[in-house]
């Protein structure tokens, strides 16, 4: 199968007043295949979290190469990046990040909404599928505010999934979520990923939920240090 992410070399310096520079991503190359369900494991300040940023186009990287379902990001100007970001790629968060004034329907059409010009008939109809998807049909029109955590990280999936993308990126998506919540957010990123064949790259530090996945990668110190199986 086609590879949704090919990393080669990524590096990553921060400038820490200048002339020092930090090197905290030290030459990363992965690859992830169309459908894969990969977790991101490695102690806090392995860089993690700089990594999934520059996978998910938010940040760019000092050097190396990145293709994102095929494309080359380095050849690519701010508005094409900012485009094929919308439209390849979701985000889960820790924090879900809902807007509150809005129902459940609306935070998942909002990236419809910035993407412009889908009709509202064609983005309700999205937004009832994916809600039916995560469990949430009847609360459609609910404010997030009155949803439970788990509700609320579930209409967070949907909106995720809402430009229908190769690629999810996770970031700790059930660690503000009890044992049982975080267990059935996880089952359910994992139905995704069999049922519609979404790729996901799940950053999480526990071992139990990255044991479920297909395939670890753990960094050390900004270098990959294992991969398993
Ligand atoms: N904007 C920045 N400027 C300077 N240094 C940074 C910046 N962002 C991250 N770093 C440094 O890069 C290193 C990796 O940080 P990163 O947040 O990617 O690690 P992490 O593995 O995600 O950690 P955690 O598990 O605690 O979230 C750390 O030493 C951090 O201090």
């Amino acid at each position: 199968m086609a590879d949704v992410l090919a990393l080669q070399a990524i590096r990553k310096s921060y400038a820490i007043g200048t002339p020092v520079e930090t090197e905290v991503l030290h030459g990363i190359d992965l690859t992830l295949r169309a459908g894969e369900f990969v977790a991101l494991i490695g102690p806090s300040g392995s860089g993690k979290s700089t990594l999934l940023n520059i996978i998910g186009l938010l940040d760019s990287p000092t050097s190396g190469r990145l293709e994102v379902t095929g494309a080359d990001t380095t050849q690519l100007d701010d508005a094409a990046r900012t485009r094929l970001r919308g439209h390849a790629i979701g985000f889960v968060f820790q924090y879900h990040y809902l807007i509150s004034a809005f129902t459940a329907a609306e935070n998942v059409m909002m990236p419809m909404l910035v993407d412009r010009g889908h009709p509202d008939r064609q983005m309700e109809q999205r937004a009832d599928e994916l809600l039916d998807w995560v469990g949430l049909s009847r609360w459609r029109n609910n404010r997030a505010t009155n949803m439970s955590g788990g509700q609320q990280q579930r209409v967070a999936i949907a909106r995720a999934l809402a430009m229908e993308p190769a690629l999810v990126l996770a970031d700790e998506p059930t660690g503000n979520l009890d044992t049982a919540s975080a267990d059935s957010v996880f089952a359910l990123l994992r139905r995704i990923n069999a049922e519609r064949g979404t790729t996901f790259l799940v950053v999480t530090h526990n071992m139990a939920l990255a044991e479920r996945c297909d395939r670890i990668v753990e960094l050390v110190d900004g270098r990959i240090h294992a991969e398993r199986a």
